[in-house]
């Protein structure tokens, strides 16, 4: 390979700079190529994947099982779309190609490339607009009392102008309470902008002062501050105290409890003090269940109205199951759930469970992994081998909701306990529970 040589830097040049996420392994699934962009898309730094094999990450990353499948069947694996959380907790979209490798006839490893359309999907996917119409306060699914109360008080904040903090757990619909304060306290539709903090921080503030530069009384809605260091939380804070009152609406989100987020470092107290004048917690769906199935009957009736398709209503069985599962991603959870569902669906009119994809199912049965007895995990020739990964998944969630158990849920013990850090158990517990 003498002659190569002199476009090594040329290779580590476009590895660097392409903006497509590269992930190469060797037969033995060690990683041999993980570029800079798809550092960014799992929020990862190479020194924690230099030198470990797939198997050893398998808790940590999405992208394994694909690789891992592509080593073993030697097939490629085109256009296949993945959304899910990152290590930092980001929601990311990509769309991905797996090839395996050759050496003549030789496999030698395989390789993804990951194109990460987040922002796109974003954009893209809004399910609930109905042909551009504003999205108001009407089109939120509220049948249970705490969401009534939920709409109740966004009323009372668009009514009074004032800073709003949304706190809500990813999917619970603050995005759309947000719009819907807009468009309730302006009769300006274009006037809601959405400053997305999960991408370049910088460009948050950039944005926002290229939009003063416009005469427009503006509601900008910056989604996830506590994803934005601390440092640029200060910034916006500076730029946001000076604002003239009275002429924009601000509203900030957070993922979860802010008073945490302060202890953690991850949310700036003083600007937690500046949105949160009027503070609106947007309950997980698992706890107004009531919310679910008025959802699922909405969602049909966009479906037919849209696509002049046949859905109407799930059976008694996949309802229960639904209201039965606990729905760590809300209803985003549920929606990307129902799309998968209706893109199956041809003549049929009734979700029968047989519908239901696999990964749900599966879902569901983990849900009562703490139910499981020990011998679960023995090994008896009888029982069906399931593949190794899905296995290790079980294990991963078996032992973890275990050592939870015993230390009545306190993280920091059994984060001690396991021998890892407070962050990287609540990582995993997010992940089990969005398995
Ligand atoms: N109450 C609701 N009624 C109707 N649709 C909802 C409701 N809540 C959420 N959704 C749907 O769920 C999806 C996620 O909602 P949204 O983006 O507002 O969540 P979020 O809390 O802002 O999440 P993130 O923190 O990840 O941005 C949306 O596509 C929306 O259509």
């Amino acid at each position: 390979m003498k002659n190569s040589e002199p476009l090594l830097p040329f290779y580590e040049f476009i590895a660097t700079n392409v903006s497509v996420g590269i992930h190469a392994v060797d037969l033995s699934g060690k990683t041999i190529i993980y570029n800079t962009k798809m550092k960014e898309i799992e929020g990862f730094h190479f020194d924690e994947l230099a030198d470990r094999s797939i198997i050893e990450m398998f808790s940590f990353r999405q992208h394994e099982s694909t690789l891992m499948r592509v080593l073993q069947t030697g097939k490629k694996e085109i256009n296949v779309k993945q959304t899910y959380w990152n290590k930092n907790g980001h929601e990311i979209t990509t769309i991905n190609d797996t090839f395996p490798l050759y050496d003549g006839n030789k496999l030698i490893g395989a390789i993804e490339f990951a194109r990460d359309i987040t922002s796109l999907e974003k954009l893209v996917y809004q399910p609930l607009r109905r042909y551009g119409e504003p999205l108001t306060f009407d089109m939120i699914t509220s049948d249970s009392e705490s969401m009534q109360q939920v709409i109740a008080n966004a009323k009372k904040a668009a009514a009074v102008k004032l800073p709003v903090l949304l706190i809500g757990e990813s999917g619970t619909g603050k995005d759309l309470v947000a719009e819907g304060i807009h468009h309730a306290a302006s009769t300006d539709p274009e006037a809601f902008v959405t400053l997305v903090s999960r991408r370049s921080a910088q460009s948050v503030l950039d944005k926002l002062q290229e939009l003063l530069q416009d005469d427009k009384a503006y509601t900008f809605f910056f989604e996830r501050i506590d994803f934005l260091s601390l440092d640029i939380q200060e910034q916006l804070l500076a730029v946001l105290q000076s604002l003239p009152q009275s002429k924009y609406m601000l509203i900030g989100s957070v993922g979860s409890d802010p008073i945490a987020l302060i202890a953690e470092g991850k949310l700036s107290k003083s600007l937690y003090y500046f949105f949160a004048t009027m503070a609106i917690t947007i309950p997980n769906l698992t706890d107004r269940k009531e919310d679910i199935l008025p959802f699922v009957d909405d969602y049909f009736s966009r479906h037919r109205e849209r696509f002049a398709s046949n859905v109407t209503d799930l059976a008694p069985d996949v309802q229960e199951l639904f209201l039965q599962y606990d729905w760590p991603g809300n209803l985003k959870e549920l929606e990307l759930l129902l799309d998968e569902i209706v893109s199956f669906m041809t003549t049929e009119s009734t979700v029968t469970s047989d519908l239901l994809p696999l990964h749900f199912r599966f879902k569901v049965q983990q849900q009562d992994a703490t139910d499981r007895e020990p011998e679960f995990f023995m090994f008896h020739q009888q029982n069906n081998v399931m593949p190794l990964d899905a296995y290790l998944r079980e294990a991963e969630s078996y032992y973890v909701q275990n050592v939870l158990n015993l230390y009545e849920g306190n993280i920091t013990k059994a984060a001690n306990a396991l021998g890892m850090s407070r962050q990287n158990l609540q990582y995993r517990i997010r992940k089990i529970k969005k398995q």
